[in-house]
């Protein structure tokens, strides 16, 4: 059988760049073009040489991404996917987005965050908010999907299984999340220079990040009713890797172990969320490198508050591995295909 046909658009920024890294070792898909902005003509392993000996794809020009694949993942800044996805759905191809613009169903709440309305209302009417555990069966069918981002996938998939439960008050939310520095991508900032984030530790756009409203759309869509939260981002001086300690005060009397077995039971069936043993804590060490989400559940018994540790790695169950299985789900290929990476344990 012939294999699907790929292209990367931003597949010099780190992003694409871990997308072309996972999808050459796919079984079911060939990658045949890759695109960038600055490095036209030259080989992706020029600017990344782990890739020699690997690949020999060269970067093109991203019109061309799209006539040479069936399926289009792009891993440009916010903003810039709207004509390339209108290219997509005009020319048959189906399109994958890493960034923001198709995740949020509002336009106005869009607007607020990212500053432009939708331009298309109807290429938003078509896309699918790509979570893969909890979207699955809207994802099979879609021809755009807007793949979550890094600090939602963690919290949405800690959040689920008790916000739909009724447990949680949900007017007090509080989510507590750290990201390694890859999260903001290649380009060098102020504030992302070695010497500035080393040996460093600080929040930031405290309680005013624009992931906000794409968790507040989900955890709404949990619980049946419209859920505002308080959302702190922490920049770790680590490459990879999210730590969210969600914080759920309950209004139900429910006890820990009641909650562990509905956790276990609402992720039986997706092997890429792992819901630890009662008395383990969710650690970084061992999911990066990997698509899995690690998640533990405490007590804090005194406040009668549920803690949720949920970890994964920003780059790959926060993006690029996530987009894979997005993949993976819409072509009806093995869900863990390209993605069966065991985390190193040192
Ligand atoms: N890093 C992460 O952990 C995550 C990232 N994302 C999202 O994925 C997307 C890509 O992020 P990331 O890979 O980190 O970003 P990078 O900054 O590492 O890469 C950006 C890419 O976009 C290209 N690019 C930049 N400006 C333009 C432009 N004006 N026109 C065309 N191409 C352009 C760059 O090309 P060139 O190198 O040639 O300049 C590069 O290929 C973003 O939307 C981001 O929000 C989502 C989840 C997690
Ligand atoms: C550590 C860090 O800087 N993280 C990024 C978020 C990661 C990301 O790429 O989010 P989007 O896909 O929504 O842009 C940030 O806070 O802007």
């Amino acid at each position: 059988m012939s294999k699907l046909q790929v292209g990367v658009i931003g597949a010099s920024g780190y992003g694409g760049a871990e997308l072309v890294r996972l999808l050459l070792n796919h079984p079911d898909v060939e990658v045949c073009a890759i695109s960038s902005h600055q490095y036209t003509g030259q080989p992706i392993s020029d600017l990344y040489p782990g890739f020699q000996n690997c690949t020999d794809l060269v970067f093109i020009e991203q019109d061309q991404v799209i006539e040479k694949s069936d399926l289009i993942f792009v891993a440009l800044p916010s903003g810039l996917s709207e004509p390339i996805a209108k290219a997509c759905i005009e020319q048959g191809k189906k399109i994958i987005d890493l960034g923001a613009d198709f995740r949020l169903d509002s336009s106005e709440e869009y607007e607020k965050w990212y500053g432009k309305p939708f331009g298309d209302i109807e290429l938003h009417k078509m896309s699918v908010y790509g979570q893969c555990e909890l979207h699955h069966d809207q994802i099979k069918d879609a021809q755009i999907i807007g793949n979550p981002g890094c600090y939602p996938t963690s919290i949405e998939l800690g959040c689920y299984p008790a916000i739909h439960s009724g447990w949680v008050d949900t007017d007090h939310i509080i989510l507590d999340s750290k990201s390694g520095t890859t999260g903001s991508g290649k380009k060098l900032t102020e504030n992302t220079h070695f010497p500035r984030t080393n040996e460093a530790f600080a929040p930031y756009k405290v309680g005013c990040h624009r992931h906000t409203p794409e968790i507040e759309m989900m955890l709404s869509e949990m619980a049946g009713q419209p859920v505002k939260v308080t959302f702190v981002p922490h920049l770790l001086p680590i490459n990879r890797g999210i730590v969210s300690t969600i914080y759920l005060p309950l209004k139900a009397d429910v006890d820990l172990e009641t909650i562990h077995q509905t956790y276990k039971k609402t992720y039986q069936n997706d092997p890429f969320v792992r819901v630890l043993d009662l008395g383990k804590v969710a650690d970084l060490k061992f999911v990066t490198y990997s698509n899995y989400c690690d998640i533990s559940l405490h007590m804090d018994t005194h406040t009668h508050t549920l803690i949720v540790v949920s970890c994964i790695d920003n780059m790959i169950k926060g993006a690029a591995g996530q987009a894979i299985q997005n993949m993976n789900i819409m072509y009806d290929f093995e869900l863990m295909s390209g993605l069966k990476t065991v985390a190193p344990s040192f």
